[in-house]
């Protein structure tokens, strides 16, 4: 036992240095995957590191004292399955009539060894499940190649490290190590309930890994200055071949020349990304998302560089002044050498003023949630920016007025991709959107008007009962009664699909408000397909107000539960739950679904922005071709919620004929 815990204390005592050793390249691969690093991730990354070191030490120490160490009882493998409780049998007294042989045999060694060889890779099966997402046969194969690693690395005597094997290579170890993982695996499964799932983590990170964080910057900085390091290491040696290398001005102007080379040369040729940002998939631009100018980031590292190097040497001139050697600039000479402590000292309170506003900013941009802007970045109009926030910036300044959306339309139609293609792919880009916040089949509930948007209602509706996720349409009327072309189209064709391959899809006409609610209470997600962009008015009409003030009262107060049907439709006829109406914006309840609006949320004028009574609030809304002005007018993303751009089809070709046929208007 002992030997078990000194292990155990190994492990903990080289942990730092490992954790110390993949921290950053840990960050990099992080930030370069999701663009975040949410802390529950590190906390299971790092608990995984942990345990298999310490499974590893278990399995391997305490070596032997010298390399050609014979160990006798390790010489000679051993292959006979279940030896061990043969072994048990024959060399203990236990016997299940006797309670009192119950005890000793727990302290049996060959049964509180098995029962370790099982513990061993009980967590590494509840890795492999909860946080790897493998199924049981892939654990049981992963779990058995662990094992086979330790029993072939004490076989081969830690890979020929040592002359002899100095712990037994044992079949029963093989088998005992493998169910542990298989325990594992099962024994999480009733637990993932209640644990966060990591697609969703990842899903989250994502999104706020659209920020260029202080600390992904920084990281991107170090790199580049770890970069430039090694670069100037490297000239230094060219330097000391040419035989220059005592020449104070030469290493200094080359150092200057590295620097220039990696935080201008290098974003000048890609567009502006230094190495470092490279990796970690950041940009540097101008304010407003677009390409910076060469002198832009001259100005920008040159100011960073004059802010870090000017007040050290500014100080270093003033501690290495000599009054004796003082010339024409006497006095001033004279008086920095007679007060050079009081100078060192102005220079200390100015830096820590400096570093001090440099954390206040900091503080508040992380508690604002606002871009951390330094005073080059202001001076130079450059900011660094995600590449994903870059493009996302960039699509919110090409915005397109509904009717101009319209004509893209035509265009692309005109062009050979029919509308109800383009129907089918803003659909599935809306389903797909679903299944990345509800990453397992469940209750879906679409709500479809009875235009276009509607049809894309339909669309994503089959999509996701095409992925098991059980799925009711809500939809005012037949859909051999829907006017809109393509929708109508459309919906006759997901309606005959759903009876021909019997999918998971429900179709509820007109419900009565109670059914209507039923509904939604128990969905996991709602989908906004009623009014898209031809929407227009200050109210919307029956049912479809029904059919949001619904959705925003499950979603503002959560679920009722079941069997309180009646209470909740007088309330709903009352016109109680019309919060998400008020100014001040309520908050979502925990348990609501994941909302997703179908292009602009049903009631907010995809124009203008206003918000008519009633408008629906949504996580998310999932826009088609272009954004338009109502989904960038400000206050509007309470309504909104997230907004992304699911482009359809390359639209730049179109984008830029539509602007020469406005320019010809
Ligand atoms: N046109 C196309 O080819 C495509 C359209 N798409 C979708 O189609 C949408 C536009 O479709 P539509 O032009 O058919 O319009 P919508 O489906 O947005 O809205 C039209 C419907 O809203 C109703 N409506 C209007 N004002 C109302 C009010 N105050 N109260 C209650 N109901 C009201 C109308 O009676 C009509 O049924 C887009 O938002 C987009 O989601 C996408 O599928 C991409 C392709
Ligand atoms: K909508």
């Amino acid at each position: 036992m002992n030997v078990y815990v000194s292990n155990i204390v190994m492990a903990a005592l080289s942990f730092p240095l490992i954790a110390f050793v993949i921290t950053i390249p840990y960050m990099v691969y992080q930030y370069r995957k999701f663009g975040s690093i949410p802390w529950l991730r590190t906390l299971v990354v790092y608990s995984f590191v942990f345990y298999l070191l310490c499974a590893y030490f278990l399995v391997l120490l305490p070596l032997p004292e010298d390399r050609t160490a014979i160990v006798p009882y390790a010489q000679t493998p051993q292959l006979v399955p279940f030896n061990f409780v043969h072994e048990f049998l024959a060399e203990t007294s236990f016997s299940p009539s006797n309670p009192s042989t119950w005890l000793a045999t727990l302290r049996d060694p060959y049964v509180y060894e098995a029962f370790f060889n099982v513990l061993l890779l009980v967590p590494l099966g509840m890795y492999l499940r909860y946080y790897f997402r493998r199924t049981w046969w892939q654990t049981l194969i992963i779990g058995f190649l662990v094992t086979l690693s330790f029993e072939t690395t004490q076989l081969t005597g830690l890979w020929g490290l040592y002359e002899h094997p100095y712990r037994l290579f044992d079949v029963d170890d093989l088998m005992m190590n493998t169910l542990g993982a298989m325990v594992g695996f099962w024994m999480v499964g009733p637990a993932m309930r209640v644990l966060p799932d990591f697609r969703l983590v990842n899903e989250e990170a994502r999104e706020a890994g659209m920020r260029a964080s202080v600390t992904k910057r920084a990281l991107s900085f170090l790199l580049d200055l770890l970069i430039a390091g090694f670069l100037g290491m490297l000239v230094g040696f060219g330097l000391a071949a040419a035989g220059l290398s005592g020449q104070e001005t030469i290493s200094v102007w080359t150092d200057r020349a590295v620097l220039l080379l990696c935080f201008v040369v290098v974003p000048v040729v890609t567009h502006g990304q230094t190495l470092g940002q490279k990796l970690l998939r950041l940009r540097i631009v101008r304010s407003d998302a677009s390409r910076a100018h060469w002198y832009q980031f001259l100005a920008r590292y040159g100011l960073l560089y004059l802010m870090i190097w000017a007040p050290f040497a500014a100080l270093s001139g003033v501690v290495g002044l000599d009054p004796s050697t003082s010339g024409e600039m006497g006095a001033i000479v004279n008086f920095a050498a007679h007060n050079q402590t009081l100078l060192v000292w102005a220079w200390v309170v100015l830096m820590a003023a400096w570093g001090v506003s440099l954390l206040v900013r900091a503080v508040r941009s992380w508690r604002l949630k606002r871009p951390f802007v330094m005073l080059n970045g202001l001076i130079s109009n450059t900011r660094i920016m995600t590449v994903a926030g870059v493009e996302r910036e960039r699509e919110r300044r090409c915005v397109l007025d509904v009717a101009d959306v319209a004509a893209l339309e035509r265009l692309i139609a005109d062009d050979g991709t029919p509308l109800a293609e383009l129907m089918e792919r803003a659909g599935t880009a809306v389903a797909d959107t679903v299944r990345l916040h509800v990453p397992d089949p469940a209750p879906v509930v679409v709500l479809a008007g009875a235009g276009n948007n509607g049809g894309d209602g339909w669309v994503a509706a089959r999509a996701l009962a095409e992925q098991d996720y059980p799925v009711t349409l809500i939809t005012s009327d037949l859909a051999e009664r829907i006017k809109a072309e393509p929708a109508r189209s459309t919906a006759l064709d997901v309606f005959a699909d759903t009876a021909e391959r019997d999918l998971p899809l429900r179709v509820l006409i007109a419900p009565d408000a109670d059914v209507l609610i039923d509904a939604i209470d128990g969905a996991e997600a709602v989908v906004d397909a009623i009014l898209g962009t031809g929407f227009a008015g200050d109210e919307v009409r029956p049912p479809y107000a029904a059919w949001i003030r619904a959705a925003n009262r499950r979603r503002f107060e959560g679920s009722r539960g079941k069997g309180r049907g009646r209470h909740r439709k007088r309330a709903l006829e009352r016109g109680r739950h019309e919060r998400g109406e008020r100014r001040s914006a309520p908050m979502r309840a925990k348990d609501a679904p994941f909302t997703v609006a179908v292009d602009v949320p049903s009631g907010l004028s995809a124009q203008t922005g206003a918000a008519a009574r009633p408008c629906l609030a949504a996580d998310m809304t999932v826009t088609m071709l272009a954004y338009k002005p109502g989904l960038v007018a400000t206050e509007t993303n309470r309504w909104t919620g997230m907004v992304t751009l699911a482009r359809l089809v390359d639209t730049k070709p179109y984008l830029a004929a539509l602007g020469d046929e406005l320019e010809d208007d």
